[in-house]
């Protein structure tokens, strides 16, 4: 199980500042759709240039266009690309294709698809890297939270891995954990903490004890 820290609210300077302090606990480092939006890929060659040993994931959330876009992405140095499953399956076919070329991987990020196991099968028969549920800020902010979404993606998919994200933090981290995905991604639950270092830590510490 790899753990991801997603940074969505901060800059280049900062963002490279907060990954400093916890480097060692982490696996992959996403470089957050509005960071994304504010600095373009900069942000992904910036972060993989100062941290050629961590994964970074771009959460560009592609919609279209899906090959040149994980082609621009892989470019800058992404190891992962996102693609909204909601996309269609030229988008999807056209991310998969494209990273396989540039060795790189596609998470689809199931945010708002509304028959998730349906989709999740076809997904996976797609060949897509990750299938990710992932409740988003707007969903947080109304009480829903992305666990029974794992449970039943992990029901039908066969071939790729799975992942969650949406508001986990150390307290919610354990019912995560209870369904093994093969990838947690937690953003505020470290980067809003005051002591970003021992929380990731003590992350770390849950997901190796399964
Ligand atoms: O993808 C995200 C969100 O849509 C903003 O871009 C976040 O990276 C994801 O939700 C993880 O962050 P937390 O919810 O703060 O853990």
């Amino acid at each position: 199980m790899e753990l991801q820290l997603a940074l969505d609210l901060v800059n280049i300077p900062d963002g490279i500042a907060l990954v400093k302090e916890v480097e060692p606990f982490i696996d992959i480092v996403e470089i957050g759709t509005p960071i994304v939006i504010n600095e373009g890929l900069h942000a992904v060659k910036a972060m993989k240039d100062a941290f050629p040993n961590l994964k970074v994931l771009a959460d560009l959330k592609i919609m279209d266009a899906g090959g040149y876009e994980v082609m621009k992405a892989s470019e800058a140095g992404a190891d992962i690309v996102t693609v909204l499953g909601a996309s269609n399956d030229l988008t999807i076919k056209g991310c998969v294709d494209e990273a396989k070329k540039q060795g790189s991987k596609v998470l689809v990020d199931m945010i708002n698809v509304k028959d998730i196991a349906t989709r999740a099968k076809e997904l996976d028969e797609l060949g897509v890297d990750y299938i990710c549920v992932h409740t988003g800020y707007d969903g947080q902010a109304a009480g829903q939270n992305p666990f029974e979404d794992l449970a039943t993606i992990k029901s039908v998919v066969k071939n790729s891995k799975t992942a969650i994200a949406g508001g986990i933090k150390l307290e919610t981290l354990p019912e995560a954990i209870k369904a093994n995905p093969d990838l947690i991604i937690v953003g505020g639950g470290i980067t809003g903490q005051d002591d970003k270092a021992g929380v990731a830590s003590q992350i770390r510490d849950l997901i190796t004890k399964g």
